[in-house]
């Protein structure tokens, strides 16, 4: 039986990829920086809890890194832990920085420190081609980060390729531009409008706060894009694939799309807070996806309406 080492498998795409591994007949091991604190509620929500195998790990520790590796064997690791949002990492830069440049420099060590031939994953973001002023961007587009997220994930992105070159790592990036589902926190604006928009509908909320809603983004299917994830592992050689749907919307779009769900209509209910804003944002992402079509065979099914529909009945089924 295959052993998989999912580091970060609290969050939305560590439950829906072990789910995804599970199903494959993996062993997944899956770690958290305090495995007994958290409350793991995607892996519950999923039924997946008592199938995982759970760990404490920090990947700013080293020692915690190399014990996990040697005792769980893994023969593919996926690194998906770090602090992963864009918003935050304007407030806590250090943290955001050691958590994902340092947390993945530590995994590449350890992984070459065993010697072992293990495949890694590394999630990497859009985020870091910053702002592509409506171009679409794929694998060979330059980065430009406008966040220290963003500089954390070009980082990490930099180290993957080199350990790969270096030392003949089998390590990928995925480049995932956002994905959702109803696993999102609502730190997110997707969920943060969805749930805005049941709680309206349903009188226990009078408005919606958002920052800038000019923005434009390509948003898609979370538990499609680990399929894309598992994909890249399975190939003969490791390389580096920007996921998306293709399509771009707007997040006035997504906010207008939502409140029609619920029968709302969005103008009466929105309103700005510019406190919101970012000190520095991206106006347009948008992606071709063609290689990842072409080498994995992986494309997005589910686009911004779908997306929306789907997290507005998960949220109507839980809190009718
Ligand atoms: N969170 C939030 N964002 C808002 C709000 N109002 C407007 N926005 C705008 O909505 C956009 C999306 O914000 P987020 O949902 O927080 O996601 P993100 O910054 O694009 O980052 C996500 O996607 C990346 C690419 O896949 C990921 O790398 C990252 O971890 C995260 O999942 C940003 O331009 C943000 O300024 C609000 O009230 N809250």
């Amino acid at each position: 039986m295959k052993k998989a080492l999912i580091c970060g498998i609290s969050g939305q795409d560590g439950a829906y990829l072990a789910s995804l591994l599970l199903d494959q007949g993996y062993a997944v091991y899956g770690t958290s920086r305090d495995a007994q604190m958290s409350s793991f509620r995607n892996l519950k929500r999923l039924g997946i809890y008592d199938r995982v195998k759970l760990y404490s790990m920090s990947l700013t520790d080293f020692r915690s890194v190399l014990q996990v590796l040697t005792q769980v064997e893994p023969q593919e690791v996926y690194n998906l832990a770090g602090q992963s949002s864009v918003g935050l990492s304007f407030d806590q830069p250090v943290e955001t920085l050691d958590s994902i440049a340092g947390g993945t420099l530590n995994l590449l060590e350890a992984i070459r420190f065993t010697g072992a031939p293990i495949k890694l994953y590394n999630a990497g973001s859009s985020e870091c081609f910053g702002d592509t002023y409506g171009e679409p961007a794929d694998e060979n587009t330059p980065f430009r980060p406008r966040s220290p997220y963003a500089v954390a994930k070009s980082a990490a992105f930099w180290e993957v390729a080199n350990y790969r070159e270096a030392y003949g790592l089998f390590a990928c990036s995925g480049i995932l531009f956002n994905h959702e589902s109803p696993l999102r926190p609502s730190r997110f604006v997707t969920q943060k409008i969805i749930h805005g928009a049941c709680a309206i509908a349903s009188g226990n909320q009078d408005k919606l706060y958002l920052g800038r809603i000019s923005v434009q983004r390509d948003w898609g299917w979370a538990p499609e894009y680990v399929e894309a994830m598992y994909l890249m592992l399975q190939q003969p050689q490791a390389d580096d694939y920007a996921i998306a749907t293709g399509e771009t919307y707007s997040l006035q779009d997504f906010v207008k799309t939502a409140f029609d769900c619920v029968g709302l209509n969005w103008e009466d209910f929105v309103e700005t807070d510019q406190s919101l804003y970012r000190p520095t944002d991206i106006a347009v992402g948008r992606a071709s996806p063609a290689k990842a079509k072409h080498k994995l065979g992986w494309e997005a099914q589910f686009q911004m309406p779908d997306i929306v529909k789907m997290m507005v009945q998960a949220q109507q089924e839980r809190s009718p």
